[in-house]
């Protein structure tokens, strides 16, 4: 088996045409340490034919050496490429694999097993489309099944793939796999988000290859698709909101006769005379002309220049818009139709998944990366830690590494508000902490909060160097009025 379509020997042109067309699906795969991921992964780029010969001869020869599989290919050897991860035997970090068969093209994002790296599952999970959870057959559901499923729903994925795997294990026993849909059914409710999933459950064997690329004789019991073909099928949603945001990235100003906002447009569409409205200003406006060509074209500095307008743009489109009206609007504003405006405010309801081994603490001053803007900001209390075995919500005061909690948030200036239920993208932000400059948490807002919120000085926690500038600023420029921290 080697890495090739037939296309791809007899028409090169033909065949990367094909491939450009095919639509993507990204997926994650997640389990408890040793549930088979990797080698569910390499299984997949094993029949869908992605190994170089090479490759292929290398891990058969590793697989006599590493000794794991008998006789049989250790498919998940391709995969746990890292030396020291092979010696220990566990996957350690997020890696994204590729894989493609006649329908769609697949992004796998492989995260690790183990409870401390559930950062590097949320991470892998917020772009993903599908995530296939998988199961030991001999054991069952888990703490990481339930820890896994949460996140990947909290996490706005909407299909989910039980995969019940070591089918080979238990002589294909519909029995064991009933017991585990019904044990897992019993769990569904308390998921975020439940009555948007689909869930899907399918006996495999990663090992052997058994209801992967077609349905096994020894499951005849089982009549539903197999994996492969459940991958090329699944209803890929794609994002909800039809709401048009566009987060600005860039004022361009290349001279005096032209002045455009340039960003991702994140949902919806956009047309020449849209009544717009800028956020959090709310200063209204009359979309002009949206501007196709790339921006260095504009660079050249020239009155007579022309520029290549259309007349209708979309999501996921980069692109530059200019407005009737000479409006103040800079990096971090949301422009949006007058028509469809979200709520706007300064105090959020959100969930959390703290990342850092430093605790997050309430009231202390963290910086809040949503989209294109960066706010200051402060979490003023803590609804309730997700305890993910039990599903319980208990209080805490703070957060410590893989918490997941509901909490409150307060930032030092209004932002236009969208559920990452709605909007994926816009409705979601990271915490940046403000001395380390390092990302210590993920988090997805809720719902805004009625009233404004003041940061209060005192929740402000000033750095050494934040507070030696200031002295220098009052003792050396009086004049400015600097207040004292
Ligand atoms: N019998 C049998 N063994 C399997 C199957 N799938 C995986 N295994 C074995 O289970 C062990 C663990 O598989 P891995 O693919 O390394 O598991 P993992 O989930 O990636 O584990 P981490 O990398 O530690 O997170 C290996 O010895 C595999 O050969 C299967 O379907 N049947």
């Amino acid at each position: 088996m080697a890495h090739q379509g037939d296309l791809i020997s007899k028409d090169i042109e033909a065949y990367l045409k094909e491939h450009e067309n095919k639509e993507i699906l990204r997926f994650i795969t997640c389990g408890s340490v040793d549930d088979g991921k990797s080698t569910l992964i390499g299984r997949l780029l094993y029949d869908s034919k992605m190994i170089f010969e090479d490759q292929l001869a290398a891990i058969e020869k590793d697989s006599k050496k590493v000794g794991t599989t008998g006789d049989k290919i250790d498919l998940a050897l391709l995969v746990d490429g890292l030396a020291s991860e092979r010696e220990q035997g566990i996957t350690i970090d997020v890696a994204y694999r590729f894989f493609s068969t006649d329908k769609r093209k697949f992004i796998i994002a492989d995260t690790p097993g183990h409870e401390q790296y559930t950062r590097n599952m949320a991470t892998g999970a917020s772009t993903a489309d599908v995530a296939i959870i998988l199961i030991d057959a001999r054991a069952g559901i888990l703490t990481q099944t339930k820890r896994h499923s949460y996140i990947a729903s909290l996490l706005g994925i909407k299909n989910l793939i039980v995969a019940i795997n070591k089918m080979d294990l238990v002589d294909f026993s519909q029995e064991v796999f009933e017991n585990i849909k019904r044990d897992y059914n019993d769990i569904i409710s308390f998921l975020p988000h439940n009555k948007d999933l689909n869930i899907q459950f399918i006996p495999i064997s990663a090992l052997d290859g058994d209801n992967i690329l077609t349905n096994s004789e020894k499951s005849p019991w089982y009549t539903q698709k197999p994996l492969m073909q459940l991958l090329d099928t699944i209803e890929i949603h794609k994002q909800e909101s039809n709401s048009f945001r566009l987060p600005v990235q860039y004022v361009i100003r290349p001279h005096l006769n032209f002045r455009g906002f340039s960003g991702t447009i994140t949902s919806g569409t956009i047309s020449v005379g849209d009544e717009i409205t800028v956020l959090p200003s709310r200063k209204t406006s009359k979309v002009k002309s949206i501007v196709s060509n790339d921006i260095k074209d504009l660079r050249p500095i020239g009155k007579d220049e022309t520029v290549e307008t259309i007349q209708k743009a979309f999501a996921p489109m980069a692109t530059t818009i200019t407005l009737e009206d000479e409006i103040d609007i800079s990096r971090g504003d949301m422009i949006v139709k007058s028509t469809d405006i979200p709520k706007v405010s300064n105090h959020l309801s959100a969930m959390v998944v703290w990342m850092d081994e430093t605790p997050l603490k309430l009231n202390q001053n963290y910086v809040i990366k949503r989209a294109t803007s960066v706010i200051n900001g402060a979490f003023n209390s803590i609804e309730f830690k997700k305890n993910i075995n039990t599903f319980d919500e208990i209080d805490a005061d703070e957060l410590a590494l893989n918490d997941i909690a509901k909490v409150t948030l307060s930032l030092d200036r209004e932002i236009a508000v969208d559920p990452y239920h709605e909007n994926r993208y816009t409705g979601s932000f990271i915490i940046i902490d403000k001395y380390t400059n390092s990302t210590v948490g993920a988090g997805m807002i809720v719902s805004s909060i009625e009233g404004f919120a003041h940061l209060e000085e005192e929740q402000k926690v000033y750095s050494q160097a934040e507070v030696e500038l200031n002295a220098f600023i009052r003792k050396n420029y009086p004049e400015w009025n600097c207040k004292a921290i």
